[in-house]
């Protein structure tokens, strides 16, 4: 078949996109080497007067040592269509692109009918992230302005597929792999990476991507689209974020298997073996990068807790599972309290169930004892709002083998290894968390039951992808008649039951790290401290939009919401004396935070 004829049949236009888009981009890994960096110039003066972020700050000039094709074949550079004819003439581009300058307007459309006409949501985010390695200004003009139909492409339900799929959609790498045998040489691979300036990393081992468990080196995709997260909604510029994956092999028997599998097909390494090699890449990437910020993600239990105390206090690093996921569900729970009617002080009543006790279930646990603590309640008192289970059931009298964290937890007072539906019997929770990754474990009898002793329920199905959500939204709102707050990890459409619109809110720690990403690199952060994650989720649960019935504002005001965030951040790390750089005299904080934001816009190319 000709490329003609495959460009004339409809259903194979889509396969004649996929070769081209292959052509434009794996090809330029063989052909095109950048040997000089572009430079990017900001003007300051240019943001400092905005207040909202609807007024978009004008886009300061991008100079650019780039000439002829070298400027099209650099993802930050090009422009597609959209070049003007000045920077064609000054930049050495004339014919080499078509002759008609399409606008950055008509261009993103284009991309949006695109992603619309494509059905199948791994060709969307396939099509999307070639986008991005093809011109990175318009994939985040799109994912911006369109975050709540884009999101859920580039992020969760779909880059869960797309990580476990990572082996068939490989077209080019994006980020830095460190493998078991690159121990030794971490601290020269790091100068490999072509940006001398790095503001945030995040990086995973692989080892529990989402709900869906070890998927090693295919990790790689949920940092590529947290970052592309921190771009969208932090303005945190993208030449300056560094996905990463820690290749230390993989327990998944079936990908270690596959013949086309690009990690390491062996099993995990552990104990010391893998804290020491965790500890060579930390020590690298922060003799290049001082004051980098590291987001740890998705690492398995065993280790998250004990990498995070490690290194919490040694370097700018958080957990993002374990703080931003605390941090998120306790700004849902102080909004919901909004919603019911009651004040934030009344979370120290509140009797919480939590199906998952890892890492994600204790953060969100712990994270809302230090506000029952603060809203006056003793330790012990608050750990005693508390039901655990795990896939053994109740954390209760007798249970051995538990953290120390965990052990904190265990209900004497209760038969270890009792039920969902045997706790909230006797428990009559108000709350009830999902961090399992177990999809469906929110049963129709728990959650009646629930709805017995409760006029409003409140019911946070968390976890990762869709379909490992505890229950799904309409579950929620039909067994409870109606009454329940639903929030859950991943997007679910409102829901109509008899004859009523449901709001459905999402509880996401995208809420959150975007915001901390930009207070640490406008503010120069040293430390992270739970008290800033505290005022995020305050800040956050007051953010309440036009709907009273939602919890907080939605995703696509995420760009706003981490302005508030990282106002709120910023605040503590001033009061607590960990911020080093101040706004000028004449801006306030949220001035100089948003001054500190990229807007995806085309600069004017101008050469270096
Ligand atoms: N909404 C959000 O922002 C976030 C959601 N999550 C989600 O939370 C889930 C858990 O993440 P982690 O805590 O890091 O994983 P983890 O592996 O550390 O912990 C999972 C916990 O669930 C328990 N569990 C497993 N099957 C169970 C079952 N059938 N019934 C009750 N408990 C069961 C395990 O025993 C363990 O305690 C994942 O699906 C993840 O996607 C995690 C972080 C953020
Ligand atoms: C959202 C997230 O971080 C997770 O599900 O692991
Ligand atoms: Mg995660």
């Amino acid at each position: 078949m000709t490329w003609w004829n495959i460009c004339r049949n409809a259903k194979q236009s889509t396969k004649y996109s996929q070769l081209l888009s292959i052509f434009s981009t794996e090809d330029y890994i063989v052909q095109y080497v950048p040997k000089r960096r572009s430079h990017f110039i900001s003007t300051e003066d240019a943001f400092g007067r905005q207040d909202s972020q609807q007024e978009k700050p004008k886009p300061s000039v991008y100079r650019t040592r780039h000439r002829g094709m070298e400027v099209i074949q650099d993802p930050f550079t090009n422009r597609g269509a959209a070049f003007s004819w000045d920077e064609r003439e000054r930049l050495g581009i004339r014919g080499l692109v078509p002759p008609k300058v399409q606008s950055f307007d008509v261009q993103a459309e284009r991309v949006l009918s695109r992603v619309d006409a494509l059905h199948d949501p791994l060709n969307k985010y396939d099509f999307l992230v070639s986008l991005l390695d093809r011109n990175e200004t318009l994939f985040y003009r799109v994912l911006t302005d369109h975050f709540q139909k884009i999101a859920p492409i580039i992020y969760t339900p779909t880059v869960g597929l797309a990580s476990q799929k990572s082996q068939v959609i490989f077209r080019r790498p994006r980020g830095m792999y460190f493998s078991k045998y690159d121990r030794g040489c971490m601290n020269t691979m790091v100068y490999n990476w072509p940006q001398d300036q790095v503001d945030v990393i995040v990086v995973t081992d692989g080892s529990r991507i989402l709900g869906l468990g070890d998927l090693g080196a295919n990790g790689i995709q949920i940092p590529i689209g947290k970052l592309a997260l921190y771009v969208a909604g932090g303005g945190i510029d993208p030449r300056r974020v560094l996905p990463v994956v820690l290749d230390v092999g993989t327990n998944n028997e079936a990908l270690r298997k596959d013949p086309w599998y690009l990690g390491i097909a062996e099993p995990r390494i552990t104990g010391d073996e893998y804290f020491r090699f965790v500890d060579e890449f930390m020590e690298a990437v922060y003799s290049r990068w001082p004051q980098v910020m590291v987001q740890f993600e998705d690492f398995a239990n065993p280790v998250a807790y004990p990498l995070l105390e490690m290194y919490r206090d040694k370097y700018l690093c958080f957990n993002d599972d374990i703080q931003s996921t605390g941090s998120i569900a306790l700004a849902s729970i102080l909004a919901s309290l909004r919603v019911r009617g009651l004040a934030t002080k009344d979370i120290v009543k509140e009797r919480i169930v939590c199906m998952g006790a890892g890492s994600a279930g204790l953060g969100v646990c712990e994270t809302i004892i230090q506000c029952m603590e603060t809203e006056g309640l003793r330790s012990h008192q608050a750990y005693r709002q508390f039901w655990l289970l795990d896939d053994k059931g109740l954390l209760g009298r007798g249970r051995v083998g538990l953290t120390p964290t965990q052990a904190r937890f265990v209900r004497d007072d209760l038969q270890d290894g009792s039920s969902l539906e045997e706790v909230v019997r006797i428990v009559k929770p108000t709350i009830l968390l999902g961090l399992s990754g177990a999809g469906g474990v929110f049963t129709e009898t728990a959650i009646r039951e629930m709805a017995k002793h409760v006029e409003k329920p409140v019911i946070f199905p968390l976890s990762n992808p869709v379909d490992h959500a505890e229950c799904t939204a309409s579950q929620a709102i039909e067994w409870t008649d109606g009454r329940a707050i639903f929030a859950s990890g991943s997007p679910f459409d409102d829901v109509e039951y008899q004859g009523k619109i449901y709001p459905i809110n999402q509880c996401n720690n995208v809420y959150n790290f975007p915001g901390m990403g930009l207070a640490v690199t406008a503010c120069r952060i040293s430390h992270i401290t739970d008290d800033m994650f505290q005022a995020a989720a305050r800040r956050i649960s007051s953010l309440s939009g036009e709907d009273k019935e939602r919890l907080f504002l939605p995703l696509s005001d995420l760009r706003k919401v981490s302005l508030q965030v990282a106002t709120a951040v910023a605040e503590v790390a001033y009061e607590e004396g960990l911020a080093t750089a101040e706004p000028p005299r004449k801006m306030t904080l949220h001035q100089y935070l948003l001054s500190h934001m990229w807007q995806p816009q085309y600069a004017p190319l101008v050469p270096l």
